[in-house]
């Protein structure tokens, strides 16, 4: 094949390939190379009639004089070191205005130090959609310099998915930005699936229910507000047929959920940030909590089972469903919020309502209620979406199923950790007198950190604990 390619990718994994043949299909001509030697010219043979736009790469060196100039190069392999590796072996054969695009699961602060240390133009890219999304169109979030981004911009534009013709693929920010959206992405993907868990639970345990019982109850609430890719798959997961067994799949699936780590960073950088997302820790340690099988077996043979099945009427689907509305409404303000505490900490333009509508199509949390969402930012993305007019009337309607699931479950043993940490959120933001002048005047009696007063508005006071401490058994609180 004589023509030069329009791009070249490595690592032609599950990813990696569903993104080629996308890109081929766009009308591009797309050069692969794998780690796999044999994987790219199989892979070829593999597309049918796209094989006439790949361009099977034996070594790096192949890959790179296949390109046509100035080069971009799609990384798609695992975050970490193997990035780094790949990037150290790739800049010697390329030029210095030739652009490395890690389009994996990166940490963004990797990705600065790679913007700034790699020698050359670099974009780190977040995709999100799975294998079916990265084949039909994905969401796509870049960041790194906005010209390196345009540069590739006509090829990711037509790959991504379209939300009624508008491409979801956008430049997020300047470095580090496309992977930090995308990891705040994946740790809501996280809440959002703990949280409709947690409602299969209630149906499994509380109610008895089986898998194929279910399923249409997920289906039918994919008919209305919460329609939802999640939604949508959880149907299809409960009601999916065991080849082996001839019984419900999901009942042979091990109760232990695997992950990568974007959950954890997410929480992690919350953190840092101050900007909490509670329902998305909730969710990153019910993964890790379900981890742990054989600790949870004999909890249960110590402390028996809990009291699960619920009363004759309690919770049923109606009601977890606009539970569900309300906690997922808790999810995506979290998410939010944090992304707009990230802009303000590193610099990043990050414009809300344009996140939003990037995910309202080709990605795992892709739902109907992200265009309402993006409405909502855009009337003003420094307001807590829960107070956005449209979002405060689902709440205000949805915030009693939330409580009465949170506290039925409760009671009956059913675990709902990210369901109540919504809740908790919930009546933390609605509470405009809390109780952290107890916590105040808790370190300033220890640690003289000093507290504000409320009446005169003056800070760094201190309370009469030293007289207190010398008076033990007055607690007048009074000085002197
Ligand atoms: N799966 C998903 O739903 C999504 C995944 N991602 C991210 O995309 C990236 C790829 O994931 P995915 O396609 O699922 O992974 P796979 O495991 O399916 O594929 C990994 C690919 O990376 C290659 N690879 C592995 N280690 C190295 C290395 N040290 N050096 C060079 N190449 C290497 C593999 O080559 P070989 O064939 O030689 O093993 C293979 O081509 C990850 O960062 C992941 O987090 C992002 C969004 C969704
Ligand atoms: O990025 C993704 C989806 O958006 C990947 O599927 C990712 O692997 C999901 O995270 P985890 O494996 O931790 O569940």
């Amino acid at each position: 094949m004589d023509r030069q390619a329009d791009i070249g990718l490595v690592g032609l994994g599950t990813m990696g390939a569903a993104l080629s043949l996308n890109i081929a299909e766009k009308g591009f001509d797309i050069a692969v190379w794998n780690r796999k030697s044999d994987r790219p010219h199989e892979f070829r043979k593999q597309a049918g009639e796209l094989g006439a736009r790949i361009h099977p790469a034996d070594t790096l060196e192949d890959l790179v004089a296949s390109l046509s100039t100035p080069r971009a190069i799609i990384l798609m392999i695992p975050s970490g070191d193997p990035v780094d590796d790949m990037i150290a072996k790739l800049r010697p054969l390329l030029d210095a205005d030739d652009l490395i695009i890690d389009a994996g699961n990166a940490n963004f602060h990797d990705t600065i130090r790679r913007t700034a240390d790699s020698g050359g133009p670099f974009l780190g890219m977040g995709v999100s959609g799975g294998e079916e999304g990265a084949r039909h169109g994905p969401s796509i979030m870049g960041g790194g310099k906005r010209e390196h981004w345009d540069r590739v911009a006509p090829i990711l534009e037509a790959i991504s998915a379209k939300y009624e013709g508008a491409p979801c693929a956008a430049w997020m920010g300047e470095s580090g930005a496309g992977h930090f959206v995308k990891t705040v992405h994946n740790g809501i993907e996280y809440a959002d699936m703990q949280m409709i868990a947690e409602t299969y639970g209630i149906l499994r345990d509380g109610h008895g229910m089986s898998a194929p019982d279910i399923a249409p109850v997920f289906a039918g609430w994919n008919e209305g507000v919460l329609q939802s890719y999640l939604v949508e798959i959880s149907a299809k997961v409960a009601a999916a047929t065991d080849a082996a067994t001839g019984g419900p799949l999901l009942e042979v699936i091990v109760d232990a959920a695997g992950q990568k780590g974007t959950g954890r960073w997410t929480v992690i950088e919350a953190q840092h940030l101050a900007a909490p997302v509670p329902a998305i820790e909730a969710a990153v340690v019910a993964r890790n909590l379900s981890a742990r099988r054989e600790e949870r077996a004999t909890g249960e043979s110590l402390f028996g089972a809990a009291p699960k099945p619920l009363p004759e009427g309690a919770l049923e689907p109606a009601l977890l469903e606009e539970a569900l509305i309300c906690g997922k409404i808790m999810c995506y303000a979290q998410g939010f919020t944090m992304i707009a505490a990230a802009a303000r900490q590193f610099g990043w333009t990050l414009d809300l309502p344009a996140i939003a509508r990037v995910w309202r199509e080709g990605c795992i949390i892709r739902s109907a209620m992200l265009n309402d969402m993006a409405d909502a930012l855009a009337e003003d993305p420094d307001r807590n979406l829960l107070f956005a007019p449209f979002f405060a009337a689902h709440v205000k309607r949805t915030q009693h199923a939330l409580r009465e699931v949170v506290s039925m479950a409760t009671a009956h043993g059913l675990a709902v950790p990210a369901l109540s940490s919504g809740l908790a959120y919930f009546d933390q933001m609605r509470t405009a007198r809390g109780t952290a002048n107890m916590i105040q005047g808790q370190r300033d009696f220890f640690g003289l950190h000093g507290f504000a007063r409320l009446d005169d508005g003056t800070t760094g006071q201190h309370g009469p604990w030293a007289d207190a401490a010398a008076n033990p058994d007055d607690t007048s609180g009074k000085q002197g």
